[in-house]
């Protein structure tokens, strides 16, 4: 179920990240803390010089006299060598690590209120979790999320929304990384940038070995070989525990409560151990639990009828259409929903919703 698109990207990043050619600025390569740290932070007086200089230069053909030809000429020195010398400079143009240095955790919050629909708890751990560790300087481990849910649900695309808040880039950033494969892989990224995400989709088909294979990346430790994982992201996807979330959900409408009602603390029993080791989910084998490396479990509940509404009006609108109430409906109306009864939750969550409405627009 993994999206083809995200499973392109890993491809490109099979040899252990980027290698010693890449500019300083996206962290020189090797693991040499103290650069990348300064790529990313700290002003040097170099960049001082260089953006005071960029000020002045700005300031001329708005007629501001003070600036005369020699300073003007000291300014496009400090200009030229600000650009050659510090990184940040660079970061104006191109892609570095820790981009959108400061994510915005109300640009965040916005994204997912407008996007995300039907995932109340999900949206809420999401934005505390991603928010209060990028604003950590120091955290003492990295962040791993674990996403649970039906298919369509929103899993990969919350993963997305993710990295677009971290990475102007999104997924297309070179330091979001979607599983591949594996070790040395995961070290060379983190290498190149400590503040690396990595998608580990179909979580519950993956062998236990190379779960624990990645095991000491997410542990509290400051260095492994001289690499610090701990500003890294970890965000596991996985189907384990559907069944149990949709019973809550089920349980919540039946009982004719709100959906929106139902609150993490609902959800215990529905991601606990237990609920995976009753199926093959992979999760069990791994120490992962056992050791609490996953500091957040996500449930995502699924969707109902009017959140495939939702979605198909927002697929029109990105199609550059009118949104046309009879086509949603009639869209909405063909997909399938469980329990055969009720119909109240949609198979497919929004998966399919988009290439149903090809068929109206050819
Ligand atoms: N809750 C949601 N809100 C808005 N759009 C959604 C939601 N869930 C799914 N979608 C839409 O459907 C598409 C497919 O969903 P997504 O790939 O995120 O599902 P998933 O939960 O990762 O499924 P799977 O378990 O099959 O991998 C998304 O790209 C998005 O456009």
């Amino acid at each position: 179920m993994a999206a083809a698109g995200l499973a392109r990207r890993s491809a490109r990043h099979k040899d252990g990240g980027r290698g010693g050619a890449e500019p300083e600025a996206r962290g020189g390569g090797g693991a040499g803390g103290g650069r990348r740290e300064s790529a990313q932070g700290g002003a040097g007086p170099g960049m001082k010089l260089g953006r005071a200089a960029l000020g002045l230069l700005l300031l001329a053909p708005l007629g501001v006299r003070a600036v005369e030809p020699i300073s003007l000429g000291l300014a496009l020195a400090g200009v030229l060598t600000g650009y050659i010398s510090y990184p940040r400079l660079y970061c104006l143009f191109a892609e570095c690590c820790g981009q959108k240095r400061s994510l915005s955790r109300e640009a965040l919050q916005k994204d997912l209120d407008s996007k995300l629909f039907g995932q109340h708890l999900a949206k809420k751990v999401i934005l505390n979790a991603v928010s209060g560790f990028i604003s950590n300087p120091k955290p003492k481990k990295p962040l791993t999320l674990s996403l649970h849910g039906w298919t369509g649900t929103g899993k990969n695309f919350v993963s997305k929304i993710i990295a677009e808040n971290i990475y102007e880039g999104g997924l297309n950033s070179d330091y979001v990384h979607l599983f591949d494969q594996l070790q040395l892989w995961i070290r060379g990224n983190v290498s190149v940038c400590a503040r690396s995400i990595f998608i580990f989709d179909e979580m519950d088909k993956m062998h236990a070995g190379l779960i624990d294979a990645i095991k000491p990346f997410l542990d509290y430790y400051d260095h492994l070989d001289g690499v610090s994982y701990q500003k890294a992201i970890f965000i596991f996807l996985s189907n384990a525990g559907a069944e149990r979330i949709t019973d809550v959900a089920l349980d919540f409408w039946r009982s004719g409560k709100q959906r929106e009602e139902i609150k993490l603390k609902d959800m215990e029993h529905a991601l606990s151990v237990s609920a995976f080791n009753n199926r093959n989910s992979g999760f069990w084998h791994s120490s992962l639990i056992d050791r609490n490396l996953i500091d957040y479990f996500v449930p995502f509940l699924p969707l109902e009828y009017k959140h495939l509404k939702m979605c198909i009006r927002v697929e029109m609108q990105s199609r550059g259409y009118e949104v046309d109430e009879d086509i949603v409906t009639r869209v909405a109306e063909e997909m399938t929903f469980f329990p055969k009864e009720e119909r109240i939750f949609s198979d497919k969550g929004c998966k399919t919703v988009f290439t149903k409405l090809d068929y109206y627009y050819d």
